[in-house]
Formats: structure tokens, C-alpha cells, sequence
């Protein structure tokens, strides 16, 4: 029962076992998924939004420095116009007839030349049609005053005139034009003056190319949205709607923003510089910025996920090695309690509240077992118990008196401690049983039982041999002691009322063990004996 109980739990703790494991692993693998996908999401659009906040800072750095170099290029342009334009130049320019303001002039233009090297022309045309320029002797017919640089300074007056690019005739170079109105003393407009200049820093400037967005570019449109330089040749002079339907409208704001051209959706930083009427635009081509970020995304997820995995699998090996480990070598525990393997070995436990749990399992399988010995031994003492008596009389039985009888035969031997031996026969039994029936000559048996027990001493044993045969054995006793005592057993028979006032008589013989006995020969010696009793007449001692 309690083999079989053990085995069904057995049983079932190895069913939970397993089960216990897949949960955790269950478990373990979902949260890891779980924070996978959490940390993916959130690691990615993260990335996403840096790229692109990336890609932005460099086209706005981009934007800004060809913003600062066309500012840088400028401003001595600016200066010289205005300084040449106002009085502090110290030319009068209301005599601009006059061959000496003429000289003064021209010396002028060749000081700024020199001291400006983008300086291409410095040059002056008046209300008259003329025109001041070094080493140059303008067409006949020329007039100045239908020029476009000469008309730009009137629009502009008092300030000077937009930058106007526009590529030289002869030199195929770019150039652009500043011109300022000259005023007279009444500040009435007698001519312009107006400075071209290269512009293949500028150029070169806008040109230049970023390793990491390839598709960077920069141009510059006025501000109506006409491109005024771009890397495509084809460009300048075309409108761009596209972007400048987006831009705002505000003096000098700069800013980012996003926009399809044709089928390509582009991200673009502005910059307007309104003193030059010039907006200089850095694009790039967005799907141009997605692959990087694309490749760091995919990248760091793949890192991610292969830091996730090991870490599941390094929770999941030390689930198993603090939780798992510690029940399964408990279960192998609690088997070998139960299939008595204890001398196996004690087992250590965990220190925590699993090693507690398989502390208490054990004691109480330890318990249960040592009921189970207890249960066993009674068992036992009630099996040779059992086995050693007669079922009957419950004296001692056949089997009993052998072992008795071997013990003090070896006693004999080793000490010579006397005993003797009496063996005796209830006379006419059959009688008995034919007359008053079979349970009555139980009863006489078991009252006769009964009655030599009480007669005889503690340490004699008294034994049923077979039948209505009885044994006593008797130690440290020798022939007359022997023959004392079968006198109380006749006595005692004799005094005793057995039922239906039954006379009980018996034949015995007995012996003192000497050297010449052995335990067959005193037992075939003492049934002679008791034989010659019955022969003789019954109900005597044969010694
Ligand atoms: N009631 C009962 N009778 C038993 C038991 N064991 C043996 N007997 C009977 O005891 C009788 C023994 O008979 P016998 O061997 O002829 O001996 P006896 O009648 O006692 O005659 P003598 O021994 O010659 O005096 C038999 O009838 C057995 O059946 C028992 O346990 N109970």
C-alpha cells in the first residue's frame, strides 16, 4: 500500500517536473519576445527619428556654411559698392563729366580691384549713357542707362541691388552684379556704379559633395522662386515651384521641411538671405538617408536579438540549475528513501525555500518509512509469533520446541547446564472425542494446556509435540528435579475439573540430556519411555 502510494506520487511530481520545466520555458520565451518586440519597436523608431534628426543637422550644417561662405564672399563686395558709392569716397560724383573725376574715379576702381581679387569688373554708367571702366573703351552706341545691372541700382535705390548672377559672354564664368545709385549733392540720381565678381569659389562651394548622403546637393533661387546657380547647368534661369510653394515668406528664416519633386520625396533646408535676395536650399534625397538608418536599425535589432536569446537561454539554464535541478534531485531522493537505497549518500539542499520544501519532504518520507519499519517489525514479531505457536492451545508448538530443544543441547555442550526433557500422551483421547465429540477434546486440550502452563515454571517451556502428545522442556534441571515437577503436572491434571467432569489421565517418560544424548537420541528415548507407560497401565511416570 505504501509502495504503491509512493510510486503514484512518484509518478506524478516526474509528470510535474516536466510539465514545471515547459512552463518556465514557456514562460521565459514569452517575455523574452515580448521585451524583443517592446525593444525593437521603441530601439527603431528611436533610430529612425535620430537619422533623420541626423541627416537634418547635416544639411543644415551644410546649408550653413555655404550660407556663410556666400555671406563672407559677399559683404567686401557690399562694402566696396557702398564705399565707392558715398560721399567718404571723396568723389563729387555730380562732375562726373569732368576728366578729373573721371581719373580719380577709375584710380579708385584699380585700388579695389587690387585689393579685392573676385573683383571681374568695377565699372560706372551715367544719366548720359557712358561708361567709366578701366582698360576698356565701351561700343559705339553703347548705353548704360538700358543695362540690366544700371536698371537693377535704380529699382534697388537707396540700397543696393540684388545679387545678380548671370555667366559672361566671352569667359563663360559665372559672375555676379551689385550696383548702388551715385547720387549728387541734391540726392538726385546721376549714374551707378556696379562691381561683378566670380563666383567659382561659390560654385565650387555648392558643388561640393557629402560621402555619407551621396545625393546632397546645394542651389541657390531667388525670391520668386527662380533657380539662380545649380550643379545642373540646364537649371538656372527655371523655376521650382515645387519647393517654393513651401517656403516661407518671412525676412531671413531658415528652416526644414519635407516635399515631393515629381516621384521623389526629398527633405530640404532653407536659408534666406534677403539683403542678397538670394535662398539657398540644401536637399537631399530621403530614401538617400533611409538606407543608412535602415542598415543601423537592422543592425542593432540583430544584436538585440541575439543578446535576447542568450540571455532567455542563460535564464533558462539557471532556472533549471536553481529550480529544476534542485526538485528533480529531490524526486531521485525521495526514490531512493522509498526503494531503501538510504545508504546512498546525504543530500545537500538549495539554500532557499526549494531546499526547505525538499528538507521537509524528506523528513516526512523518513518518517513514513520508519512507521513502515515499525509496521514491519510488528509484523514480523506477530509472524514468529505466529509461526512458533500452536494455534490451538496457544502454548508453543513443534517447531517452537525443536528450537528450544537445539538451544539447550548447545548450552549443554558449552556449558554443561543440566536440563531434562518430559513427553507426554493424553491416555484414551479417542475416547474422549468418540463420546463427548471433537470441540469438547479441544476444550480438554486447551485447559490442559492451561493447567500444566500455570504448574510449571517461567523458565520451563511447555509445548504442543502433536496431537494429544505434549513436550516440557526443563533447564538447569536434572532427573529428580524432573521427575518433581511431572509429579505437580499428574497432581495438578488430576485436581483439575475439565468439562462435562471429563477424567483426564496421561502417560509420561522423561529424561535427564548427558554426554551420551543427542537431541534425536533423548527424543526416541523419552517416546520409549512414554510408551512403556502405556503399556504398563497409563497414567504413570516412566524415568
Ligand atoms: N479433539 C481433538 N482430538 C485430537 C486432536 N489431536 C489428536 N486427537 C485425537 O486424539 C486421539 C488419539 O488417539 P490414539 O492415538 O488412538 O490414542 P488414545 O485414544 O489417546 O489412546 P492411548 O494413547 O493409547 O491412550 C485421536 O482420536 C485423534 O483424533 C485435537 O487437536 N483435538
Amino acid at each position: 500500500m505504501f509502495e504503491a502510494n509512493n510510486r503514484a506520487y512518484l509518478t506524478f511530481y516526474m509528470k510535474q517536473f516536466s510539465k514545471l520545466h515547459r512552463q518556465i520555458f514557456a514562460i521565459t520565451t514569452t517575455l523574452a519576445l515580448i521585451t524583443i518586440v517592446i525593444i525593437s519597436i521603441s530601439i527603431a523608431s528611436l533610430l529612425y527619428t535620430q537619422g533623420i534628426d541626423n541627416a537634418e543637422s547635416v544639411l543644415r550644417n551644410k546649408n550653413r556654411s555655404v550660407t556663410t561662405l556666400i555671406d563672407g564672399y559677399v559683404a567686401p563686395l557690399r562694402k566696396a559698392v557702398e564705399y565707392t558709392g558715398s560721399s567718404a569716397s571723396g568723389v563729387d560724383h555730380s562732375r562726373f563729366r569732368e576728366q578729373e573725376t573721371k581719373e580719380k574715379f577709375l584710380s579708385l576702381f584699380e585700388v579695389l580691384q587690387n585689393t579685392i581679387p573676385n573683383i571681374h569688373y568695377i565699372f560706372s554708367g551715367y544719366e548720359d549713357g557712358s561708361l567709366l571702366i578701366n582698360n576698356y573703351t565701351a561700343p559705339a552706341g553703347f548705353n548704360s542707362t538700358v543695362r540690366p545691372w544700371y536698371l537693377a541700382a535704380i529699382k534697388s535705390n537707396p540700397l543696393i541691388s540684388e545679387g545678380v548672377p548671370y555667366q559672361d559672354i566671352n569667359s563663360k564664368k559665372w559672375l555676379v552684379s551689385f550696383g548702388k545709385t551715385l547720387l549728387d549733392a541734391d540726392n538726385k540720381i546721376v549714374g551707378v556704379i556696379s562691381i561683378d565678381a566670380g563666383m567659382d569659389s561659390i560654385v565650387k562651394a555648392l558643388a561640393i559633395r557629402d560621402e555619407k548622403y551621396p545625393t546632397i546637393y546645394n542651389f541657390v533661387m531667388d525670391t520668386e522662386g527662380k533657380i539662380l546657380i545649380h550643379p545642373d547647368e540646364t537649371l538656372p534661369d527655371t523655376l521650382h515651384q515645387q519647393i517654393f510653394s513651401h517656403l516661407p515668406e518671412k525676412v531671413n528664416a531658415s528652416g526644414s521641411l519635407a516635399y515631393n519633386d515629381g516621384d521623389q520625396k526629398k527633405l530640404a533646408h532653407f536659408d534666406r538671405i534677403d539683403e542678397l535676395g538670394w535662398i539657398v536650399v540644401t536637399e537631399v534625397n530621403l530614401a538617400d538617408i533611409r538606407q543608412p538608418i535602415v542598415k543601423t536599425i537592422t543592425s542593432t535589432l540583430l544584436m538585440i536579438v541575439i543578446g535576447s536569446l542568450f540571455t532567455t537561454w542563460l535564464m533558462s539554464h539557471i532556472l533549471s540549475r536553481h529550480l529544476i535541478l534542485p526538485l528533480k534531485r529531490l524526486q531521485q531522493r525521495v526514490q531512493e528513501i522509498t526503494e531503501g537505497k538510504d545508504e546512498l549518500g546525504k543530500y545537500v539542499f538549495p539554500n532557499n525555500e526549494i531546499g526547505k520544501i525538499s528538507e521537509a519532504i524528506e523528513k516526512l518520507t523518513e518518517k513514513a518509512l520508519i512507521q513502515k519499519n515499525i509496521e514491519l517489525k510488528d509484523k514480523n514479531t506477530l509472524l514468529s509469533t505466529i509461526s512458533h505457536t500452536d494455534q490451538l492451545t496457544s502454548i508453543a508448538n513443534r517447531r517452537k520446541m525443536m528450537e528450544v530443544l537445539h538451544t539447550e543441547v548447545s548450552s549443554y555442550e558449552q556449558n554443561q547446564h543440566p536440563f531434562s526433557v518430559l513427553m507426554f500422551d493424553v491416555d484414551h483421547f479417542k475416547h474422549v472425542n468418540d463420546t463427548f465429540g471433537h470441540e469438547v477434546g479441544d476444550q480438554v486440550l486447551i485447559r490442559l494446556a492451561q493447567t500444566i502452563k500455570a504448574t510449571i515454571h517461567k523458565t520451563d517451556t511447555l509445548g504442543r509435540w502433536g496431537g494429544e502428545e505434549f513436550v516440557i522442556v526443563c533447564p538447569n534441571t536434572d532427573k529428580t528435579m524432573a521427575l518433581n515437577i511431572a509429579e505437580k503436572v499428574f497432581s495438578a491434571i488430576h485436581l483439575h475439573n475439565f468439562p462435562l467432569q471429563i477424567n483426564i489421565t496421561i502417560s509420561l517418560g522423561l529424561s535427564e540430556f548427558t554426554n551420551n544424548h543427542s537431541l534425536e537420541s533423548i527424543l526416541v528415548e523419552i517416546d520409549q519411555k512414554m510408551y512403556r507407560a502405556k503399556q504398563l497401565g497409563r497414567n504413570q511416570i516412566q524415568t
